[in-house]
C-alpha cells in the first residue's frame, strides 16, 4: 500500500509502504494510484514527492505475484498516469530503485538520490525486460548505448554513475526525502511538459545500426539460448520509434517472456539463492535459531590460486587476514599476486585497497591470535590431517577450523583436532574472488554455531552459502561424476568430444564437458582415482562389476592433461593455448580403444547425449536428497546454476527434471538402464519413483517427501 501525508506547506508525499523492499504489490499499485488522485485533487498542493518506507525507495514489481494471475492496476497505466500528472512529481531515491521501482522513478519528472542508493533494472536475470516502459524511457533519457548496457547486463549502477549518465537530476549524502521536498518546493511552479520523458527523442547517434549490431552479438554469444537478453535489445530498438509504437513492441516482447518456461526458471533461482541462506541439520539446528560468531582476524593456509582468491575475498569483506604458506617463494609470488588483485578490485569498486589488512607469514604461529582458519593447501588427506594437527594444537579455544575441500571426509579431518565441534568444510570454487557459490559442509560433529559462522562468513565475502552433508565430493561434485561418466561411456560408445560439447553447449552450459576438463586438467581427477588405488597401464572397462571408462586415465598416461600441455581432449597451438581444435590423433586412439575391446562406434543423437548426461546428473541429485545431503532440491539448483555453469534460464538441474516431467525422466533413465544395466548410475533412484507415483508435484513440493536428513560417508 502506499501512505500520503501533506508537508511543508504544499508538498503531497506519498510513501510506498511494502517491507521489505516495498515491492509494487497490487495493493502498493493501487495505493499509488489512490494516493496520486488525493495529491492532485488537493488544492493546496503544488508538487509531490514519492519515496518508500524504511529507507528503500522500491525493489521493483513483486515477485511473488508472476506467478498468479495479476489483479489490481497494471503498472504501465500506474507509471503513466504519474508521468501525465499535472503538477511536479519527484522520486527520493533511498537505497534501491529496481526494476519496476526504477520504471516508477523514471515516470516522475525529476529523480534526486542519496549517495549509496542503487538503481538499475534486473530484470534480464528474472527472464524479462523492463516492460513497464523501462525499455522505453531509459534510451530516452540516457542515450541508446548506456541503456543497453544496463538493461542487458541487469546491473546495479551508483548514484554518482547514475548522476554522469543523467538518469538523476541530484544526488545528496543528507536525508533524501527533506532534499526532494525541498526540491519539490522549489519546481512547485513549473510545468512538467517538459520533463516528461516519453515525449523526448531517443538521442541521436551516429552509428546506431552498428550499436545494435554489436551489442546483439555479444548478447547472443553471451547468453546461451537464453530469451530475455536478446529481447530486451529489440526493446531497446524500439524506443527509436514513436513512444506508443515502442511501448507496443515492449509490450509484445514481455508477453514473449512472461510465458516461457525461462522466466519460471529464472524467477525460481531467485527465491532458491534466498530459501538457501534458511540452512537446517540434521539434528533440528537450523538458520534462526544459531547465532553466528563475528570473525575479525581469519588466516589462510596454503597460497596456491585458491587460497589467494580467499584471502582476497576476505579482505575485500573487512576481515583482518594472515596469509600463510611455508614456501617462501611462493609466500613472495603470491604476495604479489593478492596485492594486485586487491588493487584491481578496489579500483573496479572505486575505493582505495586495504592492503593493511592483510600480512603474511611462513610459519603457523600467527594461527594462536586468529577466530577462523581455512586451510587451503593441496587437496590430499594426509597434508590437510597434518595441518588440522598443528592448528589443534597451536589455536586458542573457539577458533573455528575450516577446510577449503572439494570432497574430502570432513570428518576425517575433524577427528585430528581436539575441537571436531568447530570444524566445517568451505569448498569455494575458483576463482575464489569472482564465484558466488560456497558450499559449506558439515561434518557429524560439527557445531550448529560451526555452520552458522560459515555461511555467514561466505554471506559477508558476497557468496550465497550453501549447507550440505558430508559425502565424498559433497553435492557439486558428486553429481558431477555420473554426467562425466555417462560423457566418457558416449566416447566408447561412438561420439567424438566436440559433438558431446555441442549439444551442451547447445543446452547452455558455458562449456561441454570435454572442454571443461581440458581447462581445468585432466590430471586432477587422475590422481586422486590413482589414490584411491586406480592401477597403471590398465584399461579394463569393468571395476568391481561395474562399467568404468579408462579414457580419462588412458589420456592422463599419455601426459595429455588438457590446456596446460597443449594435449587434452582436443590440441591446442601450444601449451596454456586456449583454443580448442579436434585433434585426429584422439580420433585415432578412440577407435584403437573400440577395436580393442571389441567395440562398435554407432550413430549417436543429440537427444542421447542430453539424456544420459543430464539425466545420470539428475538421478544422482534426487539420491542426495534421499541421503540427505542436500536439505531441497533448491540447494542443488543453487550449487548448479552458481557453480557449475547450469544456464540460470533452466533454473537447475532439479527444476529441469519438473520441467521435462518427472514421468519421462523416470521412463528415459529405465531405457538406458535396461540398455547399461552394467551403469549403477543410470538405475532411477527411489525418490524419483516415490515422485512419479505420487503425482509429480511441482519441485517446491518436493520437500514433503523428504526423510529426515541425515549426515553419510
Ligand atoms: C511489468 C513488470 C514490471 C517490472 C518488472 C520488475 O520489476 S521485476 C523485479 C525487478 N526487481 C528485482 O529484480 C530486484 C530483486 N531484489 C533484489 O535484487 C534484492 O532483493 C534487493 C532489493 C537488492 C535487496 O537485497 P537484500 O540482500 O537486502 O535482501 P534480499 O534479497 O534477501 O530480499 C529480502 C526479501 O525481499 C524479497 N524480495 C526482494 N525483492 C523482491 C521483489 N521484487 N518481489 C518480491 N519479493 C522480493 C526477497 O525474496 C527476500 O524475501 P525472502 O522471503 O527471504 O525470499
Amino acid at each position: 500500500m502506499a501512505q500520503y501525508s501533506r508537508v511543508s506547506g504544499t508538498v503531497g508525499l506519498i510513501t510506498l509502504l511494502n517491507p521489505p523492499v516495498n515491492a509494487l504489490s497490487a495493493a502498493v499499485r493501487q495505493g499509488i494510484v489512490d494516493m496520486m488522485d488525493k495529491a492532485l485533487s488537493d488544492r493546496k498542493v503544488k508538487s509531490v514527492v514519492i519515496c518508500g518506507h524504511n529507507g528503500k525507495f522500491c525493489g521493483g514489481a513483486d515477485i511473488r505475484e508472476f506467478s498468479s494471475p495479476l489483479t489490481g492496476p497494471l503498472l504501465i497505466p500506474v507509471i503513466q498516469g504519474v508521468e501525465s500528472a499535472a503538477k511536479p512529481v519527484v522520486a527520493a531515491i533511498e537505497g534501491v530503485a529496481l526494476g519496476g521501482g526504477l520504471e516508477l522513478a523514471l515516470g516522475c519528472h525529476y529523480r534526486i538520490a542519496h549517495s549509496k542508493a542503487r538503481l538499475g533494472l534486473p530484470e534480464v536475470h528474472l527472464g524479462l525486460l523492463p516492460g513497464a516502459g523501462g525499455s522505453q524511457r531509459l534510451p530516452r533519457l540516457i542515450g541508446v548505448p548506456a541503456a543497453l548496457d544496463i538493461i542487458t547486463t541487469g546491473r546495479h549502477v551508483t548514484a554518482a554513475e547514475a548522476l554522469k549518465l543523467g538518469l538523476v537530476d541530484r544526488v545528496t549524502d543528507r536525508n533524501t526525502v527533506d532534499e526532494a521536498v525541498k526540491f519539490a518546493l522549489s519546481v512547485a511552479d513549473q510545468s512538467p511538459q517538459s520533463r516528461r520523458i516519453s515525449t523526448f527523442p531517443c538521442p541521436h547517434h551516429p552509428d546506431l545500426d552498428a550499436v545494435f549490431e554489436g551489442v546483439m552479438q555479444r548478447v547472443r554469444q553471451r547468453a546461451r539460448g537464453a530469451l530475455a537478453p536478446v529481447a530486451c535489445v529489440q526493446a531497446v530498438a524500439a524506443a527509436t520509434l514513436p513512444f506508443a509504437q515502442g511501448m507496443e513492441r515492449e509490450r509484445e516482447l514481455m508477453a514473449t517472456l512472461f510465458t516461457s518456461g525461462q522466466a519460471r526458471a529464472q524467477q525460481y533461482h531467485f527465491f532458491a539463492q534466498r530459501a538457501v541462506g534458511r540452512w537446517s541439520m540434521p539434528s533440528g539446528a537450523r538458520w534462526d535459531k544459531t547465532k553466528p560468531v563475528a570473525v575479525h582476524k581469519a588466516m589462510v593456509i596454503g597460497l596456491g590460486t585458491m587460497g589467494r582468491g580467499i584471502s582476497v575475498a576476505l579482505v575485500q569483506a573487512g576481515v583482518s587476514v594472515v596469509a600463510m604458506e611455508t614456501n617462501e617463494k611462493q609466500l613472495m609470488d603470491a604476495k604479489q599476486a593478492i596485492s594486485s588483485m586487491l588493487e584491481r578490485g578496489a579500483k573496479r569498486r572505486g575505493v582505495a585497497p586495504a592492503l593493511d589488512k592483510i600480512r603474511y607469514s611462513s610459519d603457523m604461529q600467527p594461527a594462536a591470535d586468529v577466530d577462523l582458519v581455512i586451510e587451503a593447501v593441496f587437496e590430499d588427506m594426509a597434508l590437510k590431517k597434518k595441518v588440522f594437527q598443528q592448528l589443534s594444537a597451536l589455536c586458542k579455544p573457539g577458533t573455528f577450523l575450516c577446510s577449503n575441500t572439494s570432497g574430502l571426509d570432513v570428518d576425517q579431518l575433524a577427528s585430528e583436532t581436539r575441537t571436531p565441534e568447530l570444524v566445517v568444510g568451505m569448498h569455494f570454487f575458483a576463482p575464489a574472488h569472482v564465484m558466488k557459490l560456497l558450499e559449506v559442509v558439515y561434518g557429524s560433529r560439527s557445531s550448529p554455531q560451526a555452520v552458522a559462522t560459515a555461511m555467514e562468513l561466505g554471506k559477508q565475502m558476497g557468496k550465497v552459502s550453501v549447507a550440505v552433508g558430508n559425502c565424498r565430493g559433497f553435492v557439486g561434485n558428486r553429481m558431477l561424476k555420473p554426467y562425466l561418466e555417462q560423457a566418457f561411456f558416449l566416447l566408447e560408445e561412438g561420439a567424438t568430444p566436440e559433438f558431446v560439447d555441442q549439444v551442451l553447449e547447445e543446452f547452455g552450459f558455458a562449456m561441454g564437458v570435454f572442454r571443461m576438463s581440458d581447462l581445468s586438467g585432466l590430471d586432477v581427477g587422475w590422481r586422486v582415482r590413482k589414490a584411491d588405488g586406480l592401477p597403471d597401464g590398465h584399461s579394463a572397462r569393468i571395476r568391481q562389476g561395474c562399467r568404468y571408462s579408462p579414457l580419462g586415465d588412458l589420456l592422463c598416461e599419455q601426459g595429455r592433461f588438457g590446456q596446460k600441455t597443449g594435449r587434452g581432449w582436443y590440441q591446442y597451438d601450444k601449451p596454456g593455448g586456449q583454443v580448442a581444435k579436434p585433434d585426429p590423433w584422439l580420433q585415432d586412439f578412440l577407435e584403437k580403444f573400440r577395436t580393442q575391446h571389441g567395440l562398435v562406434a554407432r550413430r549417436i543423437d543429440h537427444q542421447e547425449v542430453l539424456e544420459r548426461c543430464l539425466y545420470a546428473l539428475m538421478n544422482e541429485g534426487f539420491r542426495i536428497l534421499e541421503d540427505g545431503i542436500a536439505a531441497g532440491p533448491e540447494d542443488i539448483d543453487v550449487i548448479y546454476v552458481l557453480g557449475y555453469s547450469w544456464p540460470p534460464h533452466r533454473g537447475g538441474p532439479m527444476f529441469y527434471a519438473a520441467m521435462v516431467g518427472l514421468k519421462k525422466v523416470l521412463e528415459r533413465l529405465e531405457h538406458y538402464h535396461q540398455e547399461h544395466p552394467d551403469i549403477p548410475s543410470l538405475k532411477p533412484c527411489n525418490l524419483l519413483r516415490k515422485l512419479v507415483v505420487s503425482g509429480s508435484p511441482p519441485v517446491q513440493k518436493w520437500r514433503e517427501f523428504l526423510q529426515k536428513p541425515q549426515s553419510q560417508l
